[in-house]
């Protein structure tokens, strides 16, 4: 359970072929481009980010890798980094940690190899998070291509490794503005004391708002994608919004 009472947001910059896109249900494919990862990163920290959420969709995927640019880009930003994508083994958890992100999301891993993820968890502590992808409640790995076992086992086996923290995302609502599945994110905050960081789907300042009053519940944070690079709101606004249901 988090005992800060405001709504963390994450802006996500999310790269394939070294352009910031978004996808629809994460599918190859669905791509739109936004340009520069780097002009967007620093967009979202103008307009006073205080996380930026990065993924390599080719390393998620398999397809390619965009290390470099990514190390530059956490290079290049004052703010906070949770950086994800396949992350799955030391090397890439070694060169993911040595960009200066403050934590990194295993997804796959998490969920193929539990032994190398108990081991992270002991020697990394809160600078490793467990993405935990799902449709229903069936955990999605491989770029969400591949089924990976039960969300509530799953979830008890991380928690009993001491897992820090989660990111919470239906595959189903990401990138469609479909609106968060709140209910899932009720059952995980009532599954875990860990914080949950909650992704997809976010359309508006309501959906925000909505998220930021499970914040009681477990609810550390949002990443939001489509709604920002659409213009659903600005950053500023989705910021005070949060702000505002903190000060009630
Ligand atoms: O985060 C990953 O590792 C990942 C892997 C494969 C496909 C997509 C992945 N992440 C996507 C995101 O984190 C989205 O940017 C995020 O959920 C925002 O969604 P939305 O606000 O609905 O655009």
């Amino acid at each position: 359970m988090t005992t800060d009472t405001r709504l963390e947001l994450l802006p996500a910059v999310d790269v394939r072929d070294g352009q910031a896109v978004r996808l629809v249900k994460g599918e190859s494919g669905s791509e739109t481009s936004y340009g520069d990862p780097l002009a967007a990163a620093l967009a979202w920290q103008e307009d006073g980010a205080e996380w930026i959420h990065l993924v390599d969709l080719d390393a998620a995927f398999g397809t390619g890798s965009n290390r470099e640019l990514l190390a530059e880009v956490v290079g290049r930003l004052d703010v906070k980094v949770e950086l994800s994508g396949g992350i799955r083994d030391d090397e890439s958890l070694r060169a993911a940690l040595a960009t200066g992100c403050t934590r990194v999301n295993l997804g796959t891993a998490a969920l193929e190899d539990p032994e190398w993820t108990r081991a992270a968890i002991a020697e990394h502590g809160d600078r490793i998070a467990v993405g935990l992808d799902v449709r229903g409640t069936t955990l999605a790995g491989r770029g969400w291509t591949r089924e990976g076992g039960e969300l509530f086992e799953t979830l008890a086996r991380l928690d009993a490794d001491g897992c820090a923290r989660y990111v919470v995302t239906d595959v189903n609502k990401d990138g469609t503005l479909a609106g968060p599945n709140l209910q899932l994110l009720r059952d995980v905050c009532a599954a875990t004391k860990a914080p949950v960081v909650a992704s997809g789907g976010v359309s508006s300042l309501d959906d925000l708002r909505a998220i930021a009053s499970l914040v009681p519940e477990g609810v550390e944070g949002a990443i939001v994608g489509k709604a920002l690079y659409a213009g659903a709101f600005t950053l500023p606004e989705a910021l005070a919004a949060v702000r505002a249901v903190a000060g009630r």
